[in-house]
């Protein structure tokens, strides 16, 4: 997967180059290219930014800046992702298809965010998808992409080392994860749940399930299969 992302910050993105990210890459499972917005700009200041036609807070950025940059670094192939507060919600599932993908490009902005025009140019060329990753308003664009690159790229092969790992995630199968425990046995006082510490796969599997459903019902209600 070759993975682009666009910014006015480009450092703001060097997070994704450690890690497992950083070894996807390195073992070339991953192709990360970040660009600087500032380098499409056309005049002494490299402005990005202009005052929001109608009024309103703070500024709007530019459709003349964002339009070049997406022609050169977005092929009609790709899939263009922009992260806004007014996105469909990101989920699991969405991670889940963009795992499949073989060029995503995502464009952060800033300031209030970008033209509505750049969105709807390039909708006449590439797919695009406009996302948010909860109901929260951050300052830009970059940490839901690193977020949304964390949640994609792991579900390719070959990325985790446990390849089973992804499969037992919570989401994975719509309900939250379970409690998890290592040694000692005996912490403070707590001990480990004694189902976990003995040999009977089977009793240790519906345990986890009765505590997924346990929690999922206590914390995300609206994740619960309808029997449930
Ligand atoms: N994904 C996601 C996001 C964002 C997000 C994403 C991109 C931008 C570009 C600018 N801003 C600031 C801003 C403030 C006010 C109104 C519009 N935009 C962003 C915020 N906030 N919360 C999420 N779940």
């Amino acid at each position: 997967m070759r993975i682009g992302v666009v910014s006015i910050f480009p450092s703001y993105l060097e997070p994704m180059r450690m890690a497992l990210l950083g070894k996807a890459i390195d073992r070339g499972i991953v192709a990360l290219d970040t660009y600087d917005l500032r380098d499409w700009t056309h005049d002494v200041h490299r402005a990005v930014d202009d005052s929001p036609y109608g009024g309103g807070p703070g500024m709007v950025m530019k459709p003349t800046v964002w339009g070049p940059c997406l022609d050169d670094v977005c092929p009609d192939d790709a899939l263009l992702v922009v992260p806004t507060p007014a996105g469909v919600p990101f989920t699991q599932a969405t991670a889940q298809a963009w795992s499949r993908e073989k060029h995503i490009v995502f464009a952060c902005g800033r300031y209030e965010g970008i033209d509505q025009r750049v969105i709807d140019d390039a909708a006449k060329r590439v797919r695009v998808q406009e996302v948010s990753i909860g109901d929260f308003v951050l300052i830009g664009g970059e940490v839901a992409v690193i977020a949304m690159v964390e949640a994609t790229v792991r579900l390719i092969d070959g990325v985790l080392g446990n390849a089973s790992s992804h499969q037992q995630d919570s989401f994975s199968d719509g309900l939250l994860e379970g409690p998890s425990y290592t040694r000692p046995p005996v912490w403070r006082g707590l001990e480990v749940p004694e189902v976990l510490r003995g040999g009977d796969h089977a009793k240790q599997q519906q345990w986890r399930r009765e505590q997924s459903l346990a929690r999922t019902r206590e914390r995300r209600p609206d994740l619960l299969p309808p029997e449930q």
